[in-house]
């Protein structure tokens, strides 16, 4: 079958009704009801997997064969309710939940970032609390927008809150743009969050990053949440909230290879919105993230640590 045709299932990988099983399970989280400015995430996984039909089987930045060393699967959608936030909340865990018993981590495609919220809900019933590496332009720590507790712009608050996050190892990564007041760094502080700004990689260097992030997470288990904005417009123009200045996509792919050696539990890649994407941009660099996040979960055999 020539790789632009067929049904798109994330890499063209298979669905996870015909493998019964999988060590990791990607799956669509169609839901957009938590956003603050444009809209349109609902339609990412679509568009995401539409995009990543051109990913190949060995990824020799990482020396690893994603989906040779582990069984990877696509588990569709978990289907939510466009019209009502708690409703769609309360189906995202439970959906996860369900998942979680056919596979042992999930890699979600958003959707907008408030699927975070209940995606650590169903991570922490696993694990307990873990480290959230969270790359992003918005710190995604406030509080409420017209007095609602749960949107695209509240998930790390409410999961710090609710004791879902390692206060000693989570990190915002690619934070920059305007804030509603210094407030929000002094709160986002208190909740547990270190922070790499856009600016502090620049400055310097993606390897230095590296080295902060690394410390900062050690051996905790480590939940990794993208939200494509973290790149620059120019990299992610299909997405709802832009900022200026941000990551390019080699910067991105680069920090992400460095942690395979990290305990990932869990992703997600999030706020993807086609209708303002152009030219698949943004959803091939999400489809390539998504495809790095795998290869760095990846087990290594002997052989290729010794590569
Ligand atoms: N894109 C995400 N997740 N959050 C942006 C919230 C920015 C705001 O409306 O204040
Ligand atoms: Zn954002
Ligand atoms: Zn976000």
């Amino acid at each position: 079958m020539p790789r632009f045709a067929g049904i798109a299932t994330f890499a063209r990988l298979p669905r996870l009704d015909e493998v019964g099983r999988a060590d990791i399970a990607v799956v669509g989280i169609p839901f957009d009801g938590g956003v603050s400015y444009r809209p349109g995430a609902r339609f990412g996984p679509a568009h995401v997997r539409e995009a990543s039909r051109l990913l190949r089987p060995y990824n020799p930045a990482q020396d690893v064969h994603p989906f040779g060393a582990q069984q990877v699967a696509d588990a569709g959608d978990i289907a939510v309710n466009p019209f009502d936030l708690s409703e769609a909340v309360a189906e995202i865990e439970a959906g996860a939940h369900a998942l979680g018993q056919d596979v042992d981590r999930i890699v979600a495609i958003g959707g907008d970032h408030t699927i975070a919220l209940p995606l650590l809900r169903a991570v922490h019933a696993q694990h307990g609390p873990v480290a959230v590496l969270h790359f992003d332009a918005h710190l995604d720590t406030w509080d409420t927008y017209f007095g609602q507790p749960i949107t695209h712009g509240t998930p790390f608050r409410r999961a710090s809150e609710e004791g879902l996050i390692d206060q000693t190892a989570s990190m915002h990564v690619g934070i920059r743009g305007p804030l509603y007041s210094k407030e929000d760094l002094r709160d986002d502080a208190r909740l547990g969050f270190a922070v790499v700004t856009s600016e502090d990689l620049e400055e310097e260097g993606v390897a230095a990053a590296i080295a902060r992030i690394r410390a900062r997470v050690g051996d905790a288990p480590l939940y990794i949440s993208i939200d494509i904005d973290v790149l620059d417009p120019a990299h992610a123009p299909g997405t709802g909230t832009p900022e200026a200045g941000g990551l390019t996509s080699r910067e991105l792919l680069r920090i992400l290879r460095a942690l395979a050696d990290l305990r990932i539990v869990g992703a997600d890649v999030v706020e993807v919105s086609p209708a303002y994407d152009h030219a698949q941009l943004t959803a091939v660099a999400a489809s390539h993230v998504v495809y790095e996040l795998l290869s760095a979960m990846a087990p290594r055999t002997a052989s290729e640590e010794q590569a």
